[in-house]
C-alpha cells in the first residue's frame, strides 16, 4: 500500500520544544503524532510505576477488570453510564493522583502549556490527568484496545468547529513486547463509526519507549495494539482542549 507522506510520526527532543522555539501545532498537523522520547528519565518512570502499584487500593476497575485507572477517566465513565460517579468523585480522584504521584498532574499541564504557548489549567469540576493500567495477560493485552477518537470530553460545538484538542500519553512502563499505539491518517468527521475503507488508510505505530511522551490530535483515529509478556502497560494520560471563552487550554483525564 502506498503510504502518504503525512502518515509519519515526528520525533522531537523536549529541549527543542521550549516556549517560542517551535510552532508545535504546525508540526503536529503535518504528522500523525509527535513523539518526545526521554521526556522523563527511566529511573523516574520506574519510581512512578512503583507508586502506581502502591496506589492499587485506589485503582478504578473499568469494563469488568479489562483495564484500571489511578484517577478517573471520563471516557470509561461515559461508556459505562457512570458519569455521576465521575463528577461526584472528581476531587477525590485528583487527591489520590496527587498523593500517589505528587506533581504529575501539574507537570502534564505545564507540558501542554509549553507545547501550545498558552495557559493550561485543569477543567473545573472534572478529574485531572491520571494513569491507565492495562494488565499483562488479560483481555486487552490479547485483543488490543478499541479503535477510537478521543472526542468524548469535547462538546458537540467544539467537535463541529474542530476546536483544537490534544491527547498526551506518557509511557511510564511499556509492556515487554507490543502495545504500540496505532495512528491512522483518519480524523473525526462527525461520527464515531469507522468504515473498512478508513481502516485501510495509511497508518503508523508508535512503539513507546519508557519515559516517552506522545502527543496526538484528539480527533485522530487510534488504537492500542495487543501486547505480550508479564509486565503491565502503564501510561499517564492528559486530554486538553482550547477553551475559547476562557482563552486557555482545559485539561482532564
Ligand atoms: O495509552 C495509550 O497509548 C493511549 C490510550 C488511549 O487511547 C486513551 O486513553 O484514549
Ligand atoms: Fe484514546
Amino acid at each position: 500500500m502506498a503510504v502518504s507522506p503525512r502518515a509519519t510520526v515526528a520525533e522531537r527532543s523536549w529541549e527543542s520544544l521550549r516556549p517560542g522555539t517551535s510552532d508545535f501545532l504546525s508540526v503536529l498537523d503535518a504528522h500523525l503524532g509527535v513523539r518526545i522520547p526521554g521526556f522523563l528519565p527511566p529511573s523516574e518512570c520506574a519510581a512512578l510505576a512503583r507508586r502506581v502499584y502502591a496506589g492499587r487500593p485506589f485503582w478504578i476497575s473499568d469494563f469488568g477488570g479489562v483495564q484500571f485507572t489511578l484517577g478517573r477517566a471520563w471516557y470509561t465513565h461515559l461508556e459505562q453510564d457512570r458519569e455521576d460517579e465521575y463528577f461526584a468523585n472528581a476531587r477525590t480522584s485528583d487527591a489520590v493522583v496527587e498523593r500517589m504521584l505528587p506533581g504529575l498532574q501539574s507537570r502534564l499541564c505545564e507540558a501542554i502549556s509549553t507545547l501550545v504557548g498558552a495557559p493550561a489549567v485543569k477543567r473545573e469540576g472534572w478529574c485531572g490527568p491520571g494513569v491507565h493500567i492495562f494488565p499483562a495477560g488479560e483481555w486487552l493485552s490479547h485483543n488490543g484496545g478499541d479503535v477510537h477518537f478521543d472526542n468524548e470530553g469535547l462538546s458537540d460545538e467544539q467537535c463541529a468547529r474542530r476546536s483544537r484538542a490534544l491527547t498526551l500519553v506518557l509511557m511510564l512502563q511499556p509492556p515487554e513486547s507490543g502495545g504500540a499505539l496505532r495512528l491512522w491518517d483518519v480524523t473525526f468527521a462527525g461520527t464515531d463509526d469507522v468504515s473498512e475503507r478508513e481502516l485501510q488508510s495509511p497508518r503508523a505505530e508508535v512503539d513507546y519507549q519508557v519515559g516517552e511522551l506522545l502527543v496526538l490530535d484528539s480527533y485522530r483515529l487510534h488504537q492500542i495494539q495487543p501486547f505480550t509478556g508479564t509486565r503491565d502497560r502503564i501510561s499517564a494520560t492528559a486530554h486538553a482542549a482550547w477553551d475559547e471563552s476562557g482563552s486557555c487550554w482545559e485539561v482532564w483525564f
